[in-house]
């Protein structure tokens, strides 16, 4: 497991926003665009506030959240409420936001539309992941109802998935569409993820579903 261990959190969120920043400048140079995909949650608000102020072609910038909570945008859960308000600010504001909410019952109901949306700005250039202490990460839960069907080979490129520990119902992207990124990131806070993370690569991957990057990722740890 490859982890990075910080002084504080403030020098993580920095160094993290500067090496997003590089590798997304990176894919731009090559590919004249990149895709950015990032967690919701209460962990990544720092990184997105760095990453708002560089100033970078985010005009070719695609940002797509990893998951969804099915709620709208008024509610303090929406994950894409937390990028519009943290990170589509400031230069970023450039950026295309590629939505994995709309407004509708269920996750099932616009899962066709929503994928099509997201199929062409595949493979993610970028990806940064967060983790709960449960060892989900995305919205692949220990004990989702799909969770085989999201860790399969052949699993679609999203997902609606739910959990009891989850709350609402969720959309997400699933095992192939993370583990295809180009470039992974993993940013856990506090001494209880650092210890779930050192515990999931000894767990099997349903019981610990980060584990379907853990080879690929660079972990990012401050306490
Ligand atoms: O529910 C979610 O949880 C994870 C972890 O969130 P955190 O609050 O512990 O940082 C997050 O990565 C995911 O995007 C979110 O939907």
């Amino acid at each position: 497991m490859n982890i990075v261990e910080y002084a504080d959190r403030e020098m993580m969120m920095m160094a993290l926003a500067n090496i997003i920043a590089g590798e997304l400048g990176d894919a731009l140079r090559q590919h004249g665009r990149a895709t950015l995909c990032v967690p919701g949650g209460t962990t990544p608000g720092p990184v997105f506030d760095l990453l708002s102020a560089v100033d970078l072609d985010w005009a070719h910038v695609a940002v797509v959240l990893n998951d969804e909570r099915w709620v709208g945008e008024d509610s303090p859960r929406s994950n894409t409420r937390l990028l519009r308000q943290r990170l589509l600010q400031g230069h970023a504001a450039a950026a295309q936001l590629i939505p994995l909410y709309a407004p509708t019952n269920t996750p099932e109901e616009a899962l066709e539309a929503l994928a099509d949306g997201l199929t062409p700005h595949l493979p993610i250039s970028v990806l940064l992941l967060g983790m709960g202490a449960d060892m989900h990460t995305a919205s692949l839960f220990p004990r989702a109802d799909k969770l085989n069907e999201a860790l399969a080979d052949d699993a679609p490129p999203l997902m609606a998935l739910r959990a009891d520990e989850a709350g609402e119902p969720r959309i997400t992207l699933t095992a192939p569409v993370l583990r295809d990124a180009q470039n992974i990131h993993i940013l856990i806070t506090g001494a209880d993820k650092r210890a779930a993370i050192t515990a999931a690569a000894g767990l099997p991957v349903a019981d610990a579903p980060v584990r379907v990057v853990l080879g690929d990722a660079t972990i990012h740890w401050a306490e």
